[in-house]
C-alpha cells in the first residue's frame, strides 16, 4: 500500500491490530479509495495467509444469482443445476470471505448473511444438509449504512454484525501528500509494462494533480497514470498532457513560462522531509529559512528549560550544548 500521509499510517497500524484477531470488519469509504486492497491486506497479514481471500461483489452480481453463488447449490435445485456446486462461502473455508458493496445486498439474502455470521453455517440452495464454515468475513461498502438502516433498507442486525471493527479508507483529497508516491508507483509500473523508459512529471503537471480533488479518488489516478504513461511522447509529462479537467485545477496565477516549461519533479518539494522523525514541508510560497532556523532554536531551548525546571546545565545538555553556549545563543535570540 502507497502512502506516508499521517491517515495510511494510521490505516496501516489498524490493519496490522486487526489482522490478528478473527473479529468481522466493515470498511467503508468512497469508490477506489482502497477498500479492496485494505481487505486483502487484512487477510495477508493474518493467520489465515495461506488459505484462500475470496472476493464478492454483491452489487455486481444479479440478485437471483448471488444467493447460489455464495451458498452453492445441489444438483437439481433450479433448471440447469445438473450438479453440486460449492459456493463462495465454502471455497473460503478456513480463510477470509470479502463481501464487496454488501450495502447493495437485498433484503432475503442479508438474513442468510446475517446466520453465517452468527452461527458459522448455512444450507446450499435446495439443500437440506447443514453445512458448517470456518471464515473470517470482511464487508466494504460506499454507502452510508447508518443511513440505510434508518431507511429500512438494510437490517439492523447485520449491521451490528458487521460493524465489529469499523475500518474507514479516507478520499485521496484529504491525503494529497500522498499523491507523488502514488503518481511515480503508478507511473513505474505503467512504464514497465509498456516496456518504456520510466517518465518523468515535471513540477507544474505535479502541482496539478495535488490542486485535483480526485472524485474517483486513487482508481482514478492509477487510470489516468496508465493513460498518460501509453499517450505521452518524450521522456517528461507535462501540463498540456494532462486531461482538462485536471488542468482547470491549477490556480490561475501561474503564469504561461511555467507552464511550457517542462521543468522534473522535486519530490522533496511536496514531500514532507522527515528530519530525526520531525516532519518539515516546503510550502509552495516558499519560506524564511533564517526565521525557520531562529523559531525552531527558540523553541527547542524552551522546552529543554522548562522539563529541566530553569536548570541552564541541565537544559544544554538536552540540547547537546555546552553551557556557555546555549547562554550565548540565548542572549542572541534574544531570550535573556
Ligand atoms: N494505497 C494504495 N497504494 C497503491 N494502490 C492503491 C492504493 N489504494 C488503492 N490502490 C489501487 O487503486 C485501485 C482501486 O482500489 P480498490 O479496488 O481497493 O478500491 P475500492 O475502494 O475497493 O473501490 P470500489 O468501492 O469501487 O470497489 C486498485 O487498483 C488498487 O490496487
Amino acid at each position: 500500500m502507497i502512502g506516508k500521509s499521517p491517515q495510511i499510517k494510521q490505516l496501516l497500524q489498524l490493519i496490522e491490530k486487526v489482522a490478528r484477531s478473527d473479529s468481522t470488519v466493515l470498511i467503508t469509504g468512497e469508490s477506489g479509495t482502497g477498500k479492496e486492497l485494505v481487505a486483502r491486506k487484512i487477510h495477508q497479514l493474518s493467520p489465515r495467509k495461506d488459505k484462500a481471500f475470496v472476493p464478492i461483489n454483491c452489487g455486481a452480481i444479479p440478485k437471483e444469482l448471488l444467493e447460489s453463488e455464495l451458498f452453492g447449490y445441489e444438483k437439481g435445485a433450479f433448471t440447469g443445476a445438473n450438479r453440486t456446486k460449492p459456493g463462495r462461502f465454502e471455497i473460503a473455508n478456513g480463510g477470509t470471505v470479502f463481501l464487496d458493496e454488501i450495502g447493495d445486498m437485498s433484503p432475503d439474502l442479508q438474513v442468510k448473511v446475517l446466520r453465517v455470521l452468527q452461527e458459522r453455517c448455512f444450507e446450499r440452495v435446495g439443500g437440506i444438509k447443514e453445512i458448517n464454515i470456518d471464515i473470517r468475513v470482511v464487508a466494504a461498502t460506499n454507502r452510508d449504512l447508518e443511513q440505510a438502516v434508518k431507511e429500512g433498507s438494510f437490517r439492523e442486525d447485520l449491521y451490528y454484525r458487521l460493524n465489529v471493527i469499523p475500518i474507514r479508507v479516507p478520499p485521496l483529497r484529504d491525503r494529497k501528500e500522498d499523491i507523488p508516491l502514488l503518481c511515480q508507483h503508478f507511473i513505474e509500473h505503467f512504464s514497465k509494462r509498456n516496456g518504456r523508459a520510466c517518465l518523468r512529471l515535471d513540477n507544474r503537471a505535479l502541482r496539478a494533480l495535488m490542486a485535483y480533488n480526485w472524485p474517483g479518488n486513487i482508481r482514478e489516478l492509477e487510470n489516468t497514470m496508465e493513460r498518460l504513461v501509453v499517450l505521452t511522447d518524450g521522456d517528461i509529462i507535462c501540463p498540456n498532457d494532462l486531461p482538462v479537467r485536471i488542468l482547470e485545477a491549477l490556480p490561475e496565477t501561474l503564469d504561461d513560462e511555467e507552464f511550457n516549461e517542462g521543468k522534473e519533479v522535486d519530490s522533496q518539494t511536496h514531500d514532507a522531509t522527515d528530519v530525526r522523525g520531525l516532519k518539515f514541508y516546503l510550502p509552495e510560497e516558499g519560506i524564511s529559512l533564517p526565521q525557520l532556523v531562529k523559531d525552531l532554536e527558540i523553541s527547542m531551548i524552551k522546552q529543554a528549560l522548562e522539563r529541566t525546571g530553569g536548570v541552564k546545565s541541565k537544559a544544554s545538555k538536552l540540547l547537546g550544548l555546552k553551557r556557555t553556549t546555549l547562554i550565548e545563543k540565548m542572549k542572541k535570540l534574544g531570550m535573556v
